[in-house]
């Protein structure tokens, strides 16, 4: 291996070690990230329980996922808001519910989706 290849795989590998270390510190510091974890696990419990198809799982496999990086980009505009203003600002409340609001969105739509899964799992 040369050192271009060996510098362009310290490189990756250096970027998986910030997304990670960023990954634990909104662990760390945001319960609602916590709670999504829970309910991810809770969520794939039931339906290995209920023996949800291949494609089923799948699926569900990428609404957690968005579930989750959603959740971890809201975390990240409100660290950019509080570090542009720490006061009371119209601009920075909309930023931030905003970003929440995209968290909203997905995680309503996974839950229908997911009742699709289990009642055409349970009732088919
Ligand atoms: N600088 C600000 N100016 C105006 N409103 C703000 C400001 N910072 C926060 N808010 C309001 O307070 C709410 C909560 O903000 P905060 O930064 O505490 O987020 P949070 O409670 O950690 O949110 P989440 O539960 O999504 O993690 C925001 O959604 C927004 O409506």
């Amino acid at each position: 291996m040369n050192g271009r290849h060996l510098r362009v795989h310290k490189r990756l590998f250096e970027s998986f070690k910030d997304a990670i270390s960023g990954f634990l510190l909104a662990l760390a510091q945001e319960r609602n990230l916590k709670i999504q974890l829970a309910a991810a696990v809770l969520v794939l419990c039931f339906s290995w329980s209920i023996r949800v198809s291949l494609i089923y799982l799948v699926i569900i496999f990428v609404l957690i996922g968005g579930v989750i990086s959603l959740e971890l980009i809201n975390t990240a505009v409100e660290r950019l808001v509080d570090l542009v203003t720490k006061e009371n600002h119209p601009i920075a409340k909309a930023a931030k519910d905003t970003a929440a609001a995209a968290v909203w969105w997905f995680s309503v739509m996974a839950a229908v989706i997911f009742i699709v899964i289990v009642c055409a799992t349970l009732f088919h």
